[in-house]
């Protein structure tokens, strides 16, 4: 369903993988999904029902064999992943995935806001740009504005999945994809960079998409929820349901998929 003001619109999107052979698998079967600007749409579902591949479509990470997908009224399906990441930025599960060990927490912050400017990055780091860094990671409340010249390698997983969270937000995408991005973390630490992406989504006011296998987590973020089985969308709320709704709620509706509770996994059905 599209409208005039959406950010992301995708419509009839099919992704097929070995198309043609006795291994294809039809990851996403004409999806179709509208955000406007400031949604903040939550995924979950069973086990394969095609989430990661919804994200990797939007990201150009893989091409769809039918349907169109538009930034802004852009399409973008033919554009290849390194030109969408002007409009996209992604946190993954792994905090490895999102920095770079070998630079400071400094220089991985400037080749963030470099990513998706024109001007592409600079030598050297202002003393004005220093100030917003030291600000930014105040935000975090982990006290990294302090060790701004650390290298990222000594961080600790959690203290890493923050930064590339701000690292994914401050420069303030057009679209940001969280792909199961709490799930490696300890509890607390979890809790932690839950917190942080609901402020981070909010002050930056960003469109955003988040899978998750975690309930809870799908109840509490985000203003849309939508729920996936073998590569459809079968259940969506919006946010007035979303506040009233319950984890019984979203299982009772997984229920009336037969074989779909099975297909849960146990970290779903534990979060
Ligand atoms: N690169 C790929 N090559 C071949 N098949 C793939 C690839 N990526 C995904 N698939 C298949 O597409 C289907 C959807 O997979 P996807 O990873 O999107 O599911 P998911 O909902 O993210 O699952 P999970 O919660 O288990 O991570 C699955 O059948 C999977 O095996």
């Amino acid at each position: 369903m599209s409208t005039p003001q959406a950010k992301l619109d995708l419509t009839n999107v099919t992704k097929v993988f070995y198309p043609h052979t006795v291994n294809e698998r039809v990851a996403l079967k004409a999806v179709s999904l509208s955000l406007r600007e400031g949604d903040f749409v939550t995924i979950i579902g069973s086990n394969g029902a095609g989430k990661s591949t919804l994200l990797n479509v939007i990201a150009g990470v893989h091409r769809p064999e039918a349907g169109s997908i538009r930034i802004d009224g852009r399409e973008v399906s033919r554009y290849a992943d390194f030109q969408r990441a002007r409009y996209i930025s992604r946190v993954f599960q792994d905090p490895m995935a999102g920095t770079s060990p070998h630079l400071t927490i400094e220089q991985n912050l400037a080749m963030a806001l470099a990513r998706g400017s024109r001007r592409g990055l600079r030598r050297g780091v202002s003393a004005r740009k220093r100030d917003r860094f030291r600000e930014e990671l105040a935000t975090l409340e982990l006290g990294l504005e302090d060790r701004l010249g650390v290298r990222v390698g000594m961080l600790s997983g959690g203290q890493r999945q923050a930064l590339s969270l701000l690292m994914a937000t401050f420069s303030e995408p057009e679209i940001l994809l969280l792909d199961e991005h709490t799930a490696a973390l300890d509890p607390q630490r979890a809790a932690l960079v839950t917190r942080l992406t609901g402020e981070a989504v909010r002050r930056h006011g960003l469109t955003a998409l988040m899978v998750t296998h975690n309930m809870e987590q799908a109840l509490h973020l985000g203003n849309r929820l939508i729920m996936m089985h073998e590569g459809d969308i079968i259940f969506e709320i919006d946010a007035e349901a979303k506040a009233k709704a319950t984890v019984p709620d979203l299982m009772k509706e997984f229920g009336k998929i037969r074989g779909a509770t099975e297909a849960l996994s146990d970290r779903t059905l534990l979060g």
